[in-house]
């Protein structure tokens, strides 16, 4: 199977804090692939490189066989990205925001207007759609940053922690429309901090600490004979403060 993104040795260091430090990640086509490791791991580093927000300090990325910062333009035509932190345009309607994002990407508007229509009933946002975004909950914006990120039908879609504050209904949603993207042979890499969905919905996974990947393979083989999260535990744990040893005596004590 072809890789749809792979990096070789990336690295970014900020100032004296080396966040990435030669990361050679790898994801096969079709994957649903999970990106996972404590707070700090460098997760949202490695993907503002690869989708070509932040500029590494060395290393290779290849999106599609693409080179990410040789033909930044032509990567970027083909991903789809929902960042940390999504900022949105927040004085435009749901429904706006896809037009203006369609337009963005060239895609004629009538096709624009059908394709949003589709994505909105689908996100069940069709009744909020003239509803400034402003206005919208955190789960809202959640799904209408991946109805944008979806408009141009893209061949990798790149989510960081796109399930955060997100009901089970809406999370059910999105995790819907993600299996229908990637059954068709498109690729989804998310980061998250929730290992229960990462074992449910992905079938490839790379584990992330102190900025390098520490296992990474089919979901099956990092796992072995254990729970993902034990096999996170056991992976990044090591050297780590259980919170059961010194300190922290004062906490819960009634006698002070
Ligand atoms: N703009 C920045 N300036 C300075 N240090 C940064 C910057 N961005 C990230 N870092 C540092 O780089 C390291 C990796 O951060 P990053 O945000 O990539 O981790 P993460 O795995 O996404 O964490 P989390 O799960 O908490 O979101 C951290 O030590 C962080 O403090």
């Amino acid at each position: 199977m072809a890789d749809s993104v792979r990096t070789q040795g990336l690295f970014k260091r900020f100032g004296q804090q080396v966040a990435v430090g030669g990361v050679d990640l790898v994801v096969p086509k079709g994957s649903f692939a999970g990106l996972v490791g404590p707070n700090g791991a460098g997760k949202t580093t490695t993907l503002s490189m690869i989708t070509g927000l932040l500029r590494p300090d060395g290393g290779l990325i290849e999106v599609e066989g693409v080179n990410v910062w040789r033909d930044p333009v032509l990567v970027k035509s083909r991903i789809g990205v929902l960042p940390e932190g999504l900022r949105l345009f927040e004085r435009l309607s749901g429904r706006e925001l896809l037009a203006y994002n369609g337009q963005l990407r060239g895609i004629p508007r009538d096709e624009v207007a059908r394709r949003a229509e589709e994505l909105l009933t689908v996100m069940d946002l069709l009744d909020s759609a003239d509803k400034l975004v402003v206005d919208y909950s955190t789960g809202m914006r959640k799904k209408i940053g991946l109805a944008a990120a979806l408009l141009h039908n893209p061949a990798v879609l790149f989510l960081d922690e796109p399930f955060e504050g997100v009901d089970p209904v809406s999370a059910n949603t999105l995790v819907e429309v993600l299996r229908r993207y990637t059954a068709s042979g498109s690729t989804v890499i998310f980061s998250s901090h929730v290992m229960d969905l990462v074992e449910r919905l992905c079938d490839w996974v790379s584990v992330m600490s102190r900025g390098q990947i520490v296992a990474q393979g089919p979901l099956a083989e990092v796992r072995g004979e254990r729970s993902l999260n034990q096999a996170f535990l056991d992976l990044v744990g090591a050297g780590r403060d259980s919170g059961e040893g010194e300190g922290l005596a004062w906490l819960g004590s009634t006698s002070a």
